[in-house]
């Protein structure tokens, strides 16, 4: 059972390690392994993800904060010191806070909020990928099941995290105008929560890890909490990023949104176009690149309208999961314009091509 995880080899893991050469062998398993070195996060924090893969990564990620809770609570009921619980529920109460309306649950459903999502959608946990939902279970499994000090020793990745929570703060604060600083406040709390725990985490280990072999499952705990992590990165890459396979049953953009009612009260309405609507071009309309004339046309039944390059541009864009805002940031980005005055700009453009029957929403 044990071959599952890779081990050390031999030499290493029979001589004993002082509690700093503990410390040091854990904080290099964290440069090797931490998710601030997925790709994923590469994309979030450098701005390169549209906003629908911002949403799946606020999406899946609220599993994750739901159940720390969770995993807190099976971690406590293996102590039998008093003391030591006093401590860890602490991590409980910083989650669920003290009364309704409070913890960071609650603030991890304002970021989803923040990025659009309606809040019973998230709740639900509906569109959250299985992947995600199998990671994060093994977390809650392993603690329960591993030793004290393995599932102390798991948490030792909070040792890593303030370093990316600045960056990720900083970097989606700048490259994402639909990002605020109340929709990131989650992260505020962490800053000052995640080294306390994981100081206190950390002490515990190097004080209690005692033997070569307790220090090696120390270690392999680490690790296996970095895989946690990363694999839910993995899984969020395969199904938005590349090659975009969405399982079955997972969230799809569009989907859970509060804004998916405003286009059908606008339609039912025949009012204009929205930021929220999301534009597509109706049945037997096509935008053909025409070879012989070296330009973009609309290709209707019995019509062809001449488009201008703006008006290729947004229509290259429009696949009816895009909605108006979404495709107005994607140009924003393009050609390092304001994405809320192209916004205005296509409007006008696309409520024209509506009134002519060769757009619809
Ligand atoms: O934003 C992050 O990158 C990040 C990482 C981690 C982590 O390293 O486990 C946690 C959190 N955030 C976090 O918000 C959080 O509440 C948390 C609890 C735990 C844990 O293992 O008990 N890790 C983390």
């Amino acid at each position: 059972m044990n071959a599952v995880f890779p081990t050390p080899d031999a030499a290493d893991s029979q001589r004993l390690l002082s509690p700093e050469e503990l410390e040091a062998a854990l904080r290099d398993i964290g440069a090797r392994r931490y998710h601030n070195l997925h790709p994923f996060h590469r994309l979030l924090h450098d701005g390169k993800l549209s906003k629908d893969q911002v949403r799946a990564w606020a999406l899946n990620r609220y599993y994750y904060q739901a159940m720390i809770p969770v995993k807190d609570a099976a971690v406590l009921a293996r102590m039998t010191d008093a003391a030591l619980r006093r401590i860890w529920r602490q991590r409980i109460v910083d989650h669920d806070g003290d009364h309704e309306g409070d913890g960071g649950i609650e603030r991890w459903l304002k970021l989803a909020e923040g990025v659009g999502f309606d809040r019973d959608y998230v709740l639900s946990t509906r569109g959250i990928l299985s992947a995600t939902k199998f990671s994060v279970e093994a977390y809650v499994h392993f603690v329960s099941e591993k030793t004290l000090l393995e599932a102390i020793a798991s948490s030792l990745t909070e040792m890593f995290s303030p370093t990316i929570i600045s960056e990720r703060v900083a970097g989606m604060l700048k490259n994402y105008d639909f990002i605020t600083k109340d929709t990131l406040a989650y992260f505020d709390k962490r800053l000052t929560q995640a080294p306390r725990d994981a100081d206190f985490a950390l002490d515990y280990v190097k004080q209690h890890a005692t033997t070569p072999e307790l220090q090696r499952r120390a270690m392999a705990a680490l690790t296996f909490k970095c895989n946690v992590l990363w694999t839910q990165l993995d899984a969020l890459y395969f199904a938005y990023v590349a090659p975009g396979m969405i399982p079955p049953d997972a969230w799809r953009p569009g989907e859970g949104l509060v804004a998916d009612a405003a286009p059908v009260r606008a339609a039912a309405a025949g009012g204009k176009m929205t930021a929220a609507d999301r534009p597509r071009l109706p049945r037997g309309v096509r935008l053909r690149n025409d070879e012989t004339r070296g330009k973009y046309v609309l290709l209707a039944p019995e019509r062809t309208f001449d488009l201008d390059d703006n008006a290729v541009a947004v229509l290259k864009l429009v696949d009816g999961t895009r909605s108006v805002a979404d495709i107005a940031d994607e140009l924003g980005r393009t050609y390092a314009a304001d994405p809320r005055a192209i916004e205005a700009d296509i409007l006008v453009m696309l409520d024209g091509l509506a009134e002519k029957r060769v757009l619809e929403r």
